[in-house]
């Protein structure tokens, strides 16, 4: 491999490593470097061009009605966001020369090497004649700048590099992977990217995905992939760019069926928002689990739960009480139904409406469904009789028969309406209601621990919890069946109840998920012990496991302490194992006071990139405090760093998923004691460790926990 940089208008520097390509009109045609930048400049104008043709488009005569101009003008403005030129973006990052034109027959002789050569990047961009300038990263073209090698070269003769500095194309590197001679060097490239400092929100990593990564990136929409990785192993960013690839490679269809992306909290859902707009995708929904349970339930959350009950909330078994519960509203009739029209009466007698009844109940559809067709049933039974008795009924005296109050009266009885958060109310409130629905699926204990204390009176005032959320939710999927979306990417999985799965699941029935986590980094009282088990509650038994174990985030001395306490809290687990080559550093630091906390602050705010102090939930108000007093500005996480403050104060609850340049981890004992159990503790511990791209200090006054060594 050979690395070219620096000056351009220096043959010398550039240009040994590359003999093929003709050179644009402006180009001198020995310096590959100025002819990359000749074939960037016209893509930046055929981009602009694209876009401007996507501008002056006139929708006012082409549509028939006014939804589906409104339908278009949107489709128009959507292509006109994606196509914009972003700054700090380079077009293109990559280029492959294939060995033999792709697409074409073994034995086709066209030698154009425009046929041979693909630019990569983000979004497609053809020239005014529809050749195309740049390919996009997930076309199958693009697919051997991530996955060739040596030893599968895939076809590709030459892949290079690009190298940009502030917007520049600066510098290239090349691959000749058919080449025996070359010896085999890790990109320095790619280094340079992953040891990029971190700013901002998350970014794409699409110049740089590596082939395990891309192995489930691009793998295909009818199956549920499920990855287990440690911190770093890039678990989000695979998530994300998966989503982009399924949009690309499954357009119409999952414009119809939608895509959803699921994270832990807001501040999380804020730091992730910006990937998949840079990669051209401006329509993926994003949601905790909480909003998306909420929206349906209709109440807002104002409760929370002991650990306790929200433990035996989220079991499985709760599903069954509730399938009891709701189905219990059905009666079996014991009185005929008489339907009286003009001079005539009609008897359905108890015994046939009880067959209907069982027979809707052994269909195993929805409790609304079944209610819904309960009355057309009754109808055709009089139907029946009235052609027995010699009249030619049609369907509108169907209709008319299944509208009767007679009818409309039995339905109410047998088949009353459910209303989901009425009935979680009950049973939560209603010892008795409970125990009818709980024996022997929840034990005596059990059902008290649930159980609120006080009595409330509607649904309105009541103080629900998300645990209680989650039961509405499944309530009320059961009376009427929940949409299904294209495709689900539930990220930190690994903290989900059984119930909170299946309300994923069931938003997912018709279509896949990518299922992210740790399990190492399960914090809640009951985190995923095995992704089978998790798996199974989200309906997707035959889902994909794949692993993860190349750390991109966190430098080897940080990782290898972290990973000490992976015996105490997931024994099993492979440890992650750096790619960085930036040693960063990791200092262990006894205090006496916070000013000395404030102070390894200011110490790292010194260096280039975001600073996080991450500290048990309860020491955050005194830190603050201690950071306002020596007049350091800082942010919450979620909150955007700019070049003034780019401290951000995070509690440990809130540090799953985030990454900062540097981190000063306050107090790991607070950290650890701060959660129910030391298992959770330890395991917080673990997420609060590995949140640091290029450098840590741990400070502590108190003993550090002994499972740290
Ligand atoms: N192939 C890659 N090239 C460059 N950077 C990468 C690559 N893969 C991951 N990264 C970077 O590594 C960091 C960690 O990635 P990510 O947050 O996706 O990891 P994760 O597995 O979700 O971590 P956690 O378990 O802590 O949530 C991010 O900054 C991401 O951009």
């Amino acid at each position: 491999m050979s690395t070219r940089s620096a000056d351009p208008t220096r043959p010398d520097t550039a240009g040994a490593a590359d003999n093929s390509g003709a050179p644009g009109p402006d180009a001198a045609p020995d310096n590959p470097l100025l002819r990359e930048r000749a074939h960037l400049a016209a893509s930046r104008s055929a981009l602009r061009a694209m876009r401007e043709e996507a501008e002056s488009l006139d929708t006012s005569n082409v549509s028939a009605n006014w939804v589906s101009a409104e339908a278009l003008r949107h489709d128009i403005d959507q292509r006109i966001k994606a196509l914009a030129d972003l700054s700090g973006t380079p077009l293109f990052f990559g280029r492959l020369d294939y060995l033999h034109a792709p697409g074409r027959d073994a034995g086709a002789t066209d030698e154009a090497e425009e046929a041979h050569r693909f630019y990569i990047g983000r979004r497609h961009v053809h020239d005014a004649g529809g050749d195309p300038m740049v390919i996009d990263w997930r076309a199958p073209v693009s697919q051997p700048f991530y996955r060739a090698s040596r030893r599968d070269p895939m076809d590709v003769a030459l892949r290079r590099r690009f190298g940009y500095t502030g917007g520049e194309l600066t510098a290239y590197e090349d691959e000749h992977l058919t080449d025996p001679t070359e010896a085999d060097t890790t990109s320095k490239l790619l280094q340079q990217e992953i040891e990029r400092p971190r700013v901002g929100p998350m970014r794409d990593i699409v110049a740089t995905i590596q082939p395990e990564q891309d192995e489930i990136v691009r793998s295909g929409l009818s199956g549920t992939v499920c990855v287990q990785g440690g911190p770093g192993t890039g678990k989000t960013a695979v998530g994300l760019h998966r989503v982009a690839f399924l949009l690309y490679a499954y357009r119409e269809r999952l414009a119809r069926t939608g895509t959803l992306v699921i994270g832990p909290n807001r501040s999380f859902l804020h730091y992730i928002e910006q990937v998949l707009p840079a990669l051209g995708e401006l329509e993926v929904k994003q949601a905790t689990v909480d909003d998306l349970v909420a929206q349906v339930a209709r109440v807002e959350v104002r409760g929370t739960d002991e650990a306790a009950a929200a433990v035996v909330k989220g079991d499985a078994r709760m599903a069954e009480v509730l399938r009891r519960a709701v189905h219990a509203h059905v009666t079996l009739p014991t009185e005929p139904v008489v339907v009286v029209r003009g001079s005539r009466r009609w008897r359905v007698p108890a015994y046939e409406l009880e067959e209907i009844v069982r027979e809707l109940q052994g269909r195993g559809i929805r409790y609304g469904a079944a209610r819904e067709a309960l009355p057309q049933r009754i109808a055709h039974a009089v139907l029946v009789q009235m052609e027995r008795a010699g009249e030619a009924p049609d369907d509108r005296v169907q209709d008319a028969v299944a509208r009767n109050t007679a009818v409309k009266a039995a339905v109410k009885e047998i088949w009353p309406p459910v209303d989901p958060a009425k009935l979680v109310l009950r049973l939560l409130t209603d010892a008795d209601f409970l125990a009818e629905h709980a024996d022997g699926v929840l034990s005596e204990d059990e059902q008290k621990t649930i159980l609120w204390a006080r009595s409330v009176r509607s649904v309105r005032s009541a103080k629900w919890s998300a645990a209680d959320v989650v039961l509405i939710d499944e309530a009320t999927d059961l009376v009427q069946r929940t949409p299904s979306l294209g495709h689900v990417v539930l990220d930190e999985a690994q903290d989900l109840s059984p119930m909170q799965y299946r309300a994923v699941g069931r938003r997912c029935t018709t279509g896949s998920a990518t299922v992210l986590g740790d399990l190492a980094q399960g914090t809640t009282p009951w985190a995923t012990r095995s992704w089978e088990e998790a798996l199974a509650h989200l309906g997707k038994d035959d889902a994909v496991i794949e692993e993860l174990t190349a750390g991109f985030r966190v430098p080897t001395d940080v990782i290898t302490y972290a990973s000490r306490l992976l015996p105490h809290i997931a024994p099993g687990l492979t440890p992650v194992s750096s790619v960085r080559e930036n040693p960063g550093f990791f200092d262990l630091r006894p205090v006496t006071e916070d000013a000395q906390v404030v102070g390894a602050c200011e110490e790292l705010l010194k260096r280039e990139g975001s600073v996080g102090l991450i500290a048990a939930d309860a020491r955050i108000p005194v830190l603050a405090e201690a950071l306002d007093a020596a007049g350091i500005g800082h942010l919450g996480p979620g909150e955007e760093t700019t070049r003034e403050t780019r401290l951000t104060l995070v509690p440990a609850s809130l540090a799953k998923g985030l990454e900062y340049d540097y981190v000063v981890l306050d107090e790991p004992g607070a950290v650890v004691g701060g959660e129910p159990d030391e298992r959770t503790g330890l395991r917080r511990l673990y997420v609060a460790l590995t949140r640091a791209v290029s450098g840590l200090i741990v400070t502590h006054a108190a003993a550090l926990p002994p499972q740290l060594g």
